[in-house]
């Protein structure tokens, strides 16, 4: 089987991507045959970073942005759509995949668009309630597509809802030992969240001292990290109880650690919380298209599987008192855990790994 997989940009269009990719090469080893799998990106996505770390090669065309830009980058992206679709299409001339999967994000669209034009089958993949441009743009003509939300399958051809693919390790992470001191994992999507950057150090303090033995892991964001580790040593917080990264490779791994996370709740986040049952206070990225993200935040909070605070509501204040209480209550973050496994997905890697082997040509 040979496959290509088109997109990225951040983390929910690639992390998922590296999930299927892990889920077919493993399936084809089991039946003695191969996978070969191409990623078509671009060089300032973070498919630039972590495709190669796990092992898969990279192709790059150059694709500009279409969303909150100027009209000038929006034009010029437009006036240069052709030319990376020109690019895809030798690309793709020349590998010759069976199938052509489009995992949403800058890349997607003109790889998508490539395929069609050759008459590749295609598989669209859509992690939010409303899909993204490229998706909407090429939906209609795909052979298939996944998506995690029913409301996202108007918008495509042969749609199943499958969920988000995931990362093995988060639906079997170590329980944490009862008599381990407790542990706030802070993230705010690939990317960091400038509201925790601004926050968290201000309410550290207090949070630490209502909270005993408590220690803070804090991913900012690469290009947030030294600011936000500035903040945390100003604001006098116990420099041995907190710890600043700009990102963390080993995500499974920290959430086996953490005893509540704070995040955003983009949609890969929110899958991943659900497949670990891990306890979370979320909130929601307020500038993410159509609100998507708030939407992802009510369907684990109405569930209960977490809570809830919109960033307009949100002060330092707010924040530590939210946190204190919750990692003072470990029966209510017991039954977060519980209510949070019931919203996973743990068989969507290979409903899609199935979807496309029935469209590969
Ligand atoms: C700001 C923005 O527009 N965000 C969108 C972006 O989210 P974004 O990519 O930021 O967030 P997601 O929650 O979907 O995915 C983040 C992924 O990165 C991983 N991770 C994160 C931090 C880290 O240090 N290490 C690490 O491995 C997480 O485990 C997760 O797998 O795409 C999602 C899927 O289309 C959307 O739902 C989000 O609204």
């Amino acid at each position: 089987m040979k496959l290509v997989i088109a997109g990225g940009g951040t983390g929910g269009h690639i992390i998922p991507a590296l999930a299927i990719a892990d889920q077919l090469t493993a399936e084809c080893e089991a039946a003695g045959s191969q996978a070969e799998i191409l990623f078509i990106g671009t060089p300032r996505g973070l498919e630039s970073k972590l495709v190669p770390q796990a092992g898969y090669p990279l192709s790059l065309i150059k694709v500009g942005q279409l969303n909150n830009v100027s009209l000038l980058t929006r034009v010029r992206t437009l006036l240069d759509l052709p030319l990376s679709v020109m690019g895809c299409m030798r690309m793709l001339r020349k590998y010759r995949p069976n199938a052509v999967v489009g995992v949403g994000g800058y890349a997607s669209g003109p790889a998508m668009l490539a395929a069609q034009l050759l008459r590749i089958p295609t598989l669209a993949f859509e992690p939010n309630a409303i899909p993204g441009l490229a998706n909407r743009l090429i939906g209609k003509r795909v052979h298939a597509a996944a998506v995690n939300f029913a409301p996202a399958a108007q918008y495509f051809r042969h749609a199943q809802v499958t969920g988000i693919p995931v990362r093995k390790q988060f639906f079997v992470l170590p329980p944490r030992p009862a008599d381990q001191p407790p542990q706030l994992l802070v993230f705010g999507g690939s990317q960091g969240a400038r509201v925790f950057n601004t926050y968290m150090p201000q309410a550290a303090a207090e949070l630490l001292a209502a909270v005993p033995g408590l220690t803070i892991l804090h991913q900012a964001g690469a290009r947030h990290a030294e600011a936000t580790e500035q903040a945390y040593e100003a604001s006098g917080a116990d420099q041995s109880r907190w710890r600043v990264a700009p990102f963390l490779d080993d995500m499974p791994q920290r959430f086996a650690e953490a005893s509540l996370i704070l995040a955003r709740s983009g949609a890969s986040t929110v899958a991943e919380l659900a497949a670990a049952g891990k306890p979370a206070l979320l909130v929601p990225f307020p500038q993410a298209a159509d609100d998507h993200q708030r939407k992802n935040a009510e369907v684990m909070a109405q569930a209960g599987a977490a809570a809830m605070v919109l960033e307009a509501d949100l002060t330092p204040g707010r924040l530590g008192r939210e946190l204190a209480h919750l990692l003072a209550a470990p029966a209510q973050l017991a039954q977060m855990s519980d209510k949070a496994r019931t919203l996973a997905h743990p068989d969507a890697t290979e409903q899609i790994t199935r979807m496309i082997r029935q469209i590969a040509r």
